[in-house]
Parts: structure tokens; sequence; C-alpha cells
């Protein structure tokens, strides 16, 4: 534009030069710039120039129709849009009091929304002079899709638009927590406007209009036009109805043992390791995150039924970048071995000194094995934070919840069984290399083992699945393992994280003390 518009400014100034020039004698140079404008380049340059200086970038529309009657001057609009192969972006539907064809929903960031000249409720008369009363909605789709270049429509608007559209646009940003097919939705109004998505996709939720048929972005994707997903209240109604039963979930305590030999411990907790099960997995409210580098790296907490791997991915990582990772160092009950050292493998304690602690609740977890205690205390995660560390922790589920805080902003990742299939054979295959390889050691599993894990982790799936942000199946390990890795530095990568709206607010709480 700018090239243009120089252009046509010299060559202003050439033409009054030259009608200045031409009262007197032409001159050789006046003659060569007069030769200029015949050109039909600087003719057409000239004319962008005026066009430009006029300001009158609008496409030509054409004229109103004749046959409008009189009575209904008022009343009928004639649009005119120049479409594109993009849709109109506007659902229709059957007036079921009034038979007429109306528009039943503009999708927002859409070629009529940006048009602003249909809105929700304009009754559809007739698109490019076909009449619309006899026809279906389904009838009407193809000749809409179809029609391209200039796309005349004839509506009755409707009465009393909201002027305030605008005040309606959210920023809303949610992580969903489930996956959406439109295409395998019967209950979607319109298939075609839906907006498929995956569980941990960020969405930008732009209209809540409806209560039912929310509007949405995927945040990331280059289209910005929005499409229609399941509102917060119709998701917990059918979730509501497809619920769980949330027995059957093998308990396994994990202390977060140093060097990955984790055991089984039998709980003293075990009523309270079924609980926490809390909402509907629907959409969690999320905002952008970046790490103030004063501020302590966000906890990882792995979680996923017993054997399925985490102390070994826990190990690896470790192994991987000892200066980046750390873990914990429980404490015990039992003897200190010969070797052992007391703070490294473990914090040796009484059992009196134990049981202090657990009254005082300074253990995130805690249980009895062969009459021991073992315990993993929340002053050692803050030991592992403080040292600039990403601290990687094993949990039971429900201990989720109580590092689910604006302190810890944990990104838990839920590690999962593979198929059956899949269990079988990587799982057998690690257990025959270790039999050849005499210094490897490998658990061997049971086929009961094996449907225990996939109908365990199917429970904390469904129990907790809102609480994860990361899923890493562990069927291949180094796949498995590369993944997590992968994952795990975007979290020191890239900028912004989306964290649970909560952590971010800046509100101190317990501010004021009662003297
Ligand atoms: N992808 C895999 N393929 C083959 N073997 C695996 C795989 N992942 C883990 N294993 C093996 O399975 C066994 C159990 O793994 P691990 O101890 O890490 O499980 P866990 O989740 O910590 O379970 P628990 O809490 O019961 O100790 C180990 O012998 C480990 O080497």
């Amino acid at each position: 534009f700018h090239v243009i518009y120089n252009k046509c400014k010299r060559l202003k100034f050439v033409k009054r030069h030259w009608h200045l020039d031409c009262k007197g004698k032409t001159s050789l140079y006046m003659k060569s710039y007069s030769r200029c404008f015949l050109t039909s380049s600087a003719q057409g340059l000239l004319s962008v120039h005026d066009i430009v200086a006029q300001k009158g970038y609008d496409p030509e529309l054409p004229p109103l129709p004749d046959d409008i009657e009189e009575e209904n001057e008022d009343s009928v609009k004639i649009i005119s849009l120049v479409k594109s192969q993009e849709p109109l972006g506007a659902t229709i539907k059957r007036d079921e009091s009034t038979g007429a064809i109306v528009v039943a929903r503009i999708m927002r960031g859409g070629a009529a929304d940006r048009s602003g000249l249909i809105h929700e409720g304009d009754e559809l008369r007739e698109v490019n002079g076909v009449q619309m009363e006899d026809k279906t909605p389904e009838e009407i789709i193809p000749i809409m899709a179809q029609s391209q270049g200039e796309v005349t429509f004839k509506v009755i608007p409707v009465t009393g638009i909201k002027e305030e559209l605008s005040a309606n646009e959210t920023m809303l940003f949610v992580r969903s927590l489930f996956d959406y097919n439109p295409e395998e939705d019967p209950a979607i109004p319109c298939r075609q406007a839906g907006l498929g998505f995956k569980r941990g996709d960020v969405l930008q939720i732009v209209n809540q209009e409806d209560d039912t048929w929310w509007q949405a972005c995927r945040h990331g994707d280059s289209n910005s036009r929005a499409g229609l997903i399941p509102s917060r209240q119709l998701q917990e109604r059918w979730a509501s109805m497809s619920m769980v039963n949330p027995s059957g979930l093998r308990r396994s305590f994990r202390l977060g043992r140093r060097g990955g030999r984790s055991g089984s411990v039998e709980s003293k907790r075990k009523s309270q390791e079924m609980g926490g099960a809390t909402q509907t997995p629907t959409y969690l409210e999320v905002a952008p995150y970046c790490r103030d580098p004063k501020e302590g790296r966000r906890l990882v907490l792995l979680v996923g039924p017993s054997g399925v791997g985490l102390s070994e991915m826990k190990r690896r990582l470790l192994l991987s970048d000892p200066d980046h990772y750390g873990v914990t160092v429980p404490h015990t009950t039992r003897e200190k071995r010969k070797q052992e050292k007391d703070g490294v493998e473990y914090h040796f304690v009484s059992r009196q000194t134990f049981e202090m602690d657990i009254v005082n609740h300074k253990f995130l977890e805690y249980g009895e094995h062969r009459g021991n205690y073992y315990g993993t205390s929340l002053e050692s995660v803050h030991k592992v934070i403080g040292e600039d560390k990403v601290c990687l922790l094993d949990v039971q589920p429900h201990t989720v919840q109580r590092l689910h805080t604006t302190e810890f902003k944990p990104c838990v990742v839920f590690v999962k069984p593979p198929s059956i299939q899949e269990l079988r054979f990587s799982r057998r295959k690690a257990t025959l290399i270790s039999t050849q390889d005499m210094t490897k050691l490998t658990k061997t599993f049971s086929e009961e083992d094996f449907e225990d894990m996939i109908s365990s982790a199917e429970t904390m799936d469904s129990q907790y699945g809102h609480l994860f942000e990361m899923v890493v199946v562990n069927g291949d390990f180094a796949m498995a393992f590369n993944k997590l890795r992968a994952e795990l530095e975007k979290l020191e990568t890239e900028a912004p994280q989306w964290i649970p709206v909560e952590w971010t607010s800046h509100t101190k709480q317990n501010t004021e003390s009662l003297c």
C-alpha cells in the first residue's frame, strides 16, 4: 500500500509540474513523463490512488431486488455477503410454532458472525432468490454450502437484537476432562457445527448463552472459528447417568522409597484410600502460568495401579538427570543396615517418634510393613523443592488431593497399563531378559495381576481422572519413558502452562490472626 501511495504522490507531483511546464516550452524530461502517464500501469496506479483516497474499500453490492412488497419494506432485510469456501457459520432450524426457517445459532468467529449482519432468530426467506418457505433445514444446508461468491439472503430480522453481544464474549479457558466426538453424539443440534476434543485439550469458551451447548475454540488451533461443545451442565447430566461403580480400587501403599524397590505395605488408613472422588469430570477452569524463577518448581506426582512401573519411571528419570530431578527420603522405624546412612536411604526414627509424627500430621502417606512403619513426610517434599529440583513422588491417588495446592502446583502424571495383550507381551519379555541377565531383577506377574492392574487403572481414571494432567501408557518401557521425559521437559520450556485458575489467584488466605 505504501509503495502505491508513494508512487501516486510522485506522479501527482510530476503531473503538477508538467502542467506548469506546459505553459512554457515542454522539456524533454517532461515529455518522457507524459508518455509514462499514458501507460496502463500508471493509469491503474492513479485509479488505485483515487479509490484509496475516497476510502472505497467495500465490495460493490448488487441493487436491491425490485420485487419487495411495499408493506414489507420495513421488515425485510436484504443481506449480501461475499462468501468463500468457508461455511457461513450459522445453524438453522424450523420454528415449531410458526413453521418458519430461523437462524438458530451464530458460531463465534464464523463468516456470519464477522459480517455482523445475520443474527440468531432472524427468519430466512430466500437464499440467492430460492424461496426457503417450503424447504426443510436439510434441503437448505446444501444450497448454502454450494453458494460461493456473492450470496444474497432475504431475512425478516429478529426484533430486539441484543446489542450487547460482545459483552457475552468470555475469556474463559478450560481443560477438558473427557473426550468428545460430535460425530458420535446423537444429541448435538448440528453435527457439522460440533467441535471434537480430547481429554486434556485447553479450550477457550467463547459463548455460554445456551445452557446446554457452549461455543468454544481449541487453544492453539489456527482456526479461530468456534464449534459447539456440551455445556458443563449437560456433561454432568450425561456423566451422572453413566457413573462407574467406584468399588474395586486395588490398594497399594507407595512410600516413594529411593532405589525403586517399593513393596506393598499394609496401610493403616485403608478406609481413606477409597475416598476422595469428587467432581464429575467435565471442564476444569484453567489460567496461563509462567513460573517466576524465585518460585519452586512444580511437583511431579506419579499415579497408577500397583506394578504398572511408577518406581521404575522415577528411578530412570533420576538417573537421566540427577541435578534436575530429586526424590524424597522416607522415614522408617526399621533397623538401619550396615551399609545404610541415616538421611540417605531413610530417616531412621524410633516407633515412638514415628507415632508422634502421625498424630502431628507430618506424613503425606504412611503404612506398616512386617512390623515396621514407613512414611513420606511433607517436610521431605519441601526439602527437594528447596534444592531447586523437580520433586518426583509416586503416591496413592487420594494423596494427590492433599498436594493439589497453589504451593505445589503439582503436575499429576497417570501411568496407565496398555491393553492386556501388550501387558502380557512386554512384562513377559522383560522377565525373560532378566532371567538371562542375572544383574537385572524383574517382577513376575500372574494373569490375575494383569487383570487387576487394568481394572484398577480404570477405576482410578474414573475417580481421579479430573486431577491428571498427563497420561502415559506404559507398554513398551523405552517409548513410555521417552514420552514422559519429553512431557516433563515441556514443563520447563513451554510457556505459558495451563494450571487450575485457583492456583493463580494471589489472594492470601489466613493473613490475619485473632489476638
Ligand atoms: N514397560 C515395562 N515393560 C516391562 N516391565 C516393566 C515395565 N514397566 C515396569 N516393568 C517392571 O515391572 C515391575 C514393577 O515395576 P515397578 O516396581 O516400577 O512398579 P510400581 O508401579 O512401582 O509398583 P508397586 O507400587 O507395586 O511397587 C518391575 O520389575 C519393572 O521392572
